[in-house]
């Protein structure tokens, strides 16, 4: 496979990314990947405040996005095919905020692609959004684990993927106990199920990472990568939330990478050495 390396980042020439027009072709081909900003906790919740208060969107519309364009990301790299256990049994966790929001909305598109989710949700929101996305995957036939598995190993034999929606952007460290017992557990069955990290790997600090915490194999950054997507190692890289006004993006200096065609994910692949010598 062809790949165009600029500086650390690269991305491939795929089908996908070939656009019938030429000149549209060259601008994709000829972006570098370096130039894309990589924000500050305070920036993504200063971004996130101005969609809702000058640009006028509902937290409704943008979670839809974002949980869709997740479950894209996530279709595209596991197709429901290669999926071995239990008809793509998937299982999605989900937060107290809007990132186990967009988890709850990811989970519906995945079972509508074809996946069939499992959700664990501890510490339901009260609020009509949350209470609605609930009864939506209640409604579609997906069941809401009332405990998360004593044993680890139980969720590697049963799922094929874990879907992480616990912590966004506003988390702040360290995990308070509820919730380090569940990345306790995530971290001991990383190495034998894939982890997909929405927009930040749960339990991370937004901007400096964390060493010995979850190591997603996929992550999909909504809106622009937060700093600690520096330290993402993993397999796949794909930015999601396809909805930030031009004039928006501009303020904030994001460069953020064109999106091919009418996708709602754009793929930022690390250059690595490793992913190099993988080539
Ligand atoms: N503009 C966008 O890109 C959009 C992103 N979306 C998603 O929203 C999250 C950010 O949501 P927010 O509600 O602000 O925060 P979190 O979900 O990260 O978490 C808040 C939640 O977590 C609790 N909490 C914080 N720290 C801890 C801790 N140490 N231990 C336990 N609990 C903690 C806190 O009390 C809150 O309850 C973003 O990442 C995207 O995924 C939107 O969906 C659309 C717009
Ligand atoms: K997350």
């Amino acid at each position: 496979m062809e790949r165009i390396s600029v500086n650390r980042f690269s991305f491939r020439r795929k089908g996908s990314w070939r656009n019938k027009d030429k000149n549209k072709e060259e601008v994709k081909e000829g972006f570098d990947m370096s130039t894309i900003s990589y924000i500050s906790q305070e920036e993504a919740q200063n971004i996130d405040e101005e969609l809702f208060t000058r640009y006028s969107f509902s937290v409704d519309q943008l979670m839809e996005l974002a949980g869709y364009s997740c479950a894209v990301a996530i279709a595209r790299c596991y197709p429901t095919e290669t999926l071995k256990k239990d008809h793509a049994a998937v299982l999605v966790c989900c937060g107290p905020g809007n990132n186990g929001g967009d988890g709850l909305v990811c989970a519906r598109h995945l079972k509508l692609f074809g996946y069939k989710p499992s959700i664990f949700y501890p510490k339901q929101s009260n609020k009509p959004l949350f209470q609605n996305l609930r009864a939506q995957c209640e409604q579609m036939d997906m069941p809401f684990l009332s405990f998360f598995p004593s044993e680890p190993h139980l969720i590697a034999e049963s799922y094929n993927l874990v879907i992480d929606a616990l912590f966004g952007f506003s988390f702040k460290g360290p995990a308070r106990p509820e919730f380090a017992v569940i990345l306790d557990k995530l971290r001991q069955i990383q190495n034998d199920v894939p982890i997909c990290s929405i927009d930040v790997p749960s339990g991370w600090d937004v901007e400096k990472g964390c060493e010995d915490g979850l190591h997603p194999e996929l992550l999909i950054s909504l809106t622009a990568p937060k700093k600690c997507a520096a330290f993402f190692h993993g397999k796949y890289h794909y930015l999601g939330g396809r909805f930030i006004p031009r004039s928006l993006e501009q303020k904030y200096s994001l460069n953020l990478p064109p999106y091919p065609g009418t996708d709602p994910i754009v793929e930022l692949k690390m250059h690595t050495a490793q992913s190099a010598s993988n080539e």
